[in-house]
């Protein structure tokens, strides 16, 4: 983040051929991505989106409307190209990276799979400790990797994608710890629950939060309640920071990783751009606590990164106004007084 950059471009927006403000959010959206990059006319090229997937042993307690195995097959379906996240990166110039951090089963060597399980599934959260301290550290590793990966091959911003079927559990008991909210606030309907599986859920989560102990550091936190691909997704956000590209956030469980990453490492939030506002409850307050304006509200409530990587074109076209001409140099009249 360069301050000097961030006044210059706001000066510059100020030149620029429209009336002020005409471009809402997108302006603050443009003079925050030309003070990350240092300069006053920012350009993004191609994205990329580390899908983090690993499995939940607190799928035991009936937290989710789908069967563990769906974590498996997505990550076959990501390979081949048949996902919604392969679909939406396409259309907006975004590579797809598949990081296999904790999934139940052995994958096929495939050339798009980083293959880095920490152990295969977490254990069960509303029971005991979802992982050791020391594999939250390898799983945040993993990210962190995955990350200089994307950005060795070309990426000019990055986001994260979640698949891990019962996430939005652990991401609610993620959030609930960090901001200190009751499981109410931050549990919802995930994958289409019904009101009895809200009620486990709610109980899952409060069973872990009931473990936690004050004084416990965010890392911490994140072993005892996990998920593996979460801390991988926070791991992905801090690499970026340090490499100082632009981040895009996507739903619940993306953002809960963020959550973390940005308690290990306030600085990361001066790089978040929120994709878009999922239906996920919990999701609401993650942001609000960011302080993270979405761009998109589209009903999504799917996870992959879809949310984030949606959002990408219209980062660009925000650095892209940044380029517009200026009334001195389009020789258009300015207000009237
Ligand atoms: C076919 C399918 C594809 C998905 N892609 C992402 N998710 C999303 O749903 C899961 C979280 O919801 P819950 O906590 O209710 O299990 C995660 O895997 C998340 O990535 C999917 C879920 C399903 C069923
Ligand atoms: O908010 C999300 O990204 C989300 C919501 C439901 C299920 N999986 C992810």
């Amino acid at each position: 983040m360069d301050l000097e950059t961030l006044q210059a471009a706001k000066a510059r927006m100020a030149q620029l051929t429209k009336p002020p403000r005409a471009l809402g959010v997108l302006e603050e959206v443009a003079v925050r991505l030309a003070a990350i990059q240092g300069r006053v006319k920012p350009e993004l090229g191609p994205g990329a989106v580390v899908v983090a997937a690993a499995d939940h042993g607190v799928v035991a307690e009936g937290v989710s409307a789908y069967p563990q195995e769906v974590t498996f097959q997505m990550v076959l379906n990501f390979l081949r190209g048949g996902a919604a996240i392969n679909r939406f990166a396409q259309a907006a110039d975004c590579r797809v990276y598949v990081l296999d951090v904790g999934v139940k089963g052995e994958l096929p060597e495939h050339p798009g799979l980083l293959r880095a399980k920490v152990r295969p599934g977490t254990a069960n959260l509303a029971r005991e400790a979802a992982m050791t301290l020391e594999e939250a550290e390898r799983a945040l590793q993993a990210g962190r990797t995955a990350a200089r990966k994307a950005l060795s091959e070309g990426a000019t911003l990055l986001a994260a994608g979640d698949m891990g079927i019962g996430n939005t559990t652990a991401a609610a008991a993620l959030s609930a710890a960090l901001l200190d909210l009751p499981p109410e606030e931050v549990v919802g309907p995930g994958t289409g629950l019904d009101e009895e599986g809200l009620a486990r859920k709610r109980q899952a989560v409060a069973r872990a939060l009931a473990r936690l102990r004050p004084g416990m550091g965010p890392l911490e936190v994140a072993a005892e309640v996990g998920g593996l691909e979460l801390l991988a997704i926070a791991g992905v956000y801090l690499e970026g920071a340090e490499a100082g590209v632009p981040l895009v956030l996507d739903g619940f469980p993306v953002s809960a990783g963020f959550l973390l990453a940005y308690r290990l490492k306030p600085k990361v939030l001066d790089y978040a751009f929120a994709g878009h506002l999922s239906r996920e409850p919990g999701h609401r307050r993650v942001l609000e606590a960011l302080g993270l304006r979405p761009l998109l509200q589209l009903d999504l409530a799917l996870g992959e990164g879809t949310g984030a990587v949606l959002a990408m074109p219209l980062l660009r076209a925000a650095a892209a106004i940044l380029h517009m001409a200026t009334f001195a140099e389009a020789g258009v009249s300015g207000p009237v007084s």
